[in-house]
């Protein structure tokens, strides 16, 4: 015991070695908006919005561990399927972005390593580097309350929606409508979150992404051109498709697929051809509704009802990427996904 108690210092920093060696793993998931109205432009240059946006059981991974090298505070390494190359791994990428926000805002200092396994496609609308920002907020803030200075719920999800439009939403966690820039957060009530969560939806890229500011900056110049008029939709008309997604019959007799809306197809559709081709292909070939989320490019389609178990799904999936591919080419990327209802 006492022998115990002499080599104390070493049997300590051993302890907090294996402490330090041990991962802390975080699910950052991707997103999809199933509703999106832009409704105008508003003097500070962002767009006001409302979206119904859903949480997917698909993302990228996200681990982070204290290390106990002396100098350096944080470090990244990216790595993963999803073009990890496309992926900043300096002071650019927002999981260093929002550990740097943390830091100023809790004065935890230890040295952190991350580790991000990039699965979401990127610039393809999925909202995975705001997912992985609040990962890494959500992280950062489970290893300092071993310091005792965590954050509280309300000043995280502060400093979230600072770091990028859909970081609020994501910080919420579960199906939710999204107002303002996206920051005013409402989840949804648990019967409509509920009725998200019995389906499988089919998602799918095309090799290239499109950069928001880009559609959103595109938005703005056709509003405010001769042909633009009502480009944008009206608040009260988008609240009110929007609700359309609350009320009880949705999905009996009002099939989520014709509630879906997005007018960034709009901007993005007249550039990108290759995406209303394959919404115009799904429709003839297999009646399905392909809608764009966020500013794209990836788009989803909701899979019949029939196919909602995974034995059926198989033949429909198969032929909905080999379509794909035919017409988006081998790299495009496609998979299957269920909405996450946080219940
Ligand atoms: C399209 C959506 O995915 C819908 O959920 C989001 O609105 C986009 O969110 P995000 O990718 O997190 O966007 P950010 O990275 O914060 O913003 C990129 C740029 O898009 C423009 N932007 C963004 C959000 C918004 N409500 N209005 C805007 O005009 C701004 O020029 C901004 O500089
Ligand atoms: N962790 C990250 N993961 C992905 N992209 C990142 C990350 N950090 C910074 N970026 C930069 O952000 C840009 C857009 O990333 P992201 O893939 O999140 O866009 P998006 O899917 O269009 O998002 P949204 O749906 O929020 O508009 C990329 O081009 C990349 O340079």
């Amino acid at each position: 015991m006492q022998e115990n108690f002499r080599l104390g210092a070493p049997r300590l920093h051993a302890i907090f070695s294996e402490y330090t060696m041990m991962p802390l793993c975080l699910h950052a998931p991707a997103k999809l908006n199933l509703f999106l109205a832009i409704t105008g432009r508003r003097s500070d240059g962002f767009h006001s919005l409302v979206s119904l946006a859903v949480p997917l059981d698909f993302g990228d991974e996200l681990e982070l561990r204290i290390t106990d090298r002396e100098t350096g505070d944080t470090r990244l390494r990216v790595e993963g399927e999803a073009s990890a190359a496309e992926v900043p791994s300096g002071p650019d990428n927002l999981v260093l972005r929002a550990a740097s926000a943390f830091r100023e805002a809790s004065g935890f200092a230890r040295p952190v390593e991350f580790v991000l396994k990039k699965r979401v496609p990127v610039g393809a609308g999925l909202g995975g580097g705001s997912s992985d920002a609040v990962a890494a907020l959500r992280g950062l803030n489970t290893l300092a309350a071993k310091d005792e200075c965590a954050l509280d719920e309300k000043t995280l999800c502060a400093l979230a929606a600072k770091l990028g439009a859909d970081c609020a939403f994501f910080a919420c966690g579960k199906p939710a409508i999204m107002r303002g820039r996206g920051e005013r957060i409402e989840p949804l009530n648990e019967a409509a979150a509920k009725r998200l969560g019995g389906g499988s939806l089919f998602v799918c890229k095309p090799a290239f992404g499109v950069s928001t500011a880009w559609a959103y900056g595109e938005m703005a110049t056709r509003a405010a051109s001769v042909e633009g008029g009502d480009y944008y939709v009206a608040e009260a008309e988008a609240e009110r498709l929007c609700g359309q997604w609350l009320t009880s019959g949705v999905g009996a007799e009002q099939p989520l697929e014709s509630l879906t809306f997005n007018n960034m197809e709009s901007v993005v559709f007249r550039k990108y051809p290759a995406l209303p081709v394959l919404a115009a292909t799904f429709r003839e070939r297999f009646g399905l509704i392909l809608r764009m989320s966020g500013s794209g490019s990836a788009c989803f389609a909701f899979l019949p009802k029939e196919t909602r178990d995974a034995a059926a799904n198989t033949a429909l999936v198969r032929q909905l990427s080999e379509c794909v591919r035919e017409l988006w080419g081998p790299s495009a990327f496609s998979r299957v996904v269920r909405v996450r209802t946080g219940a």
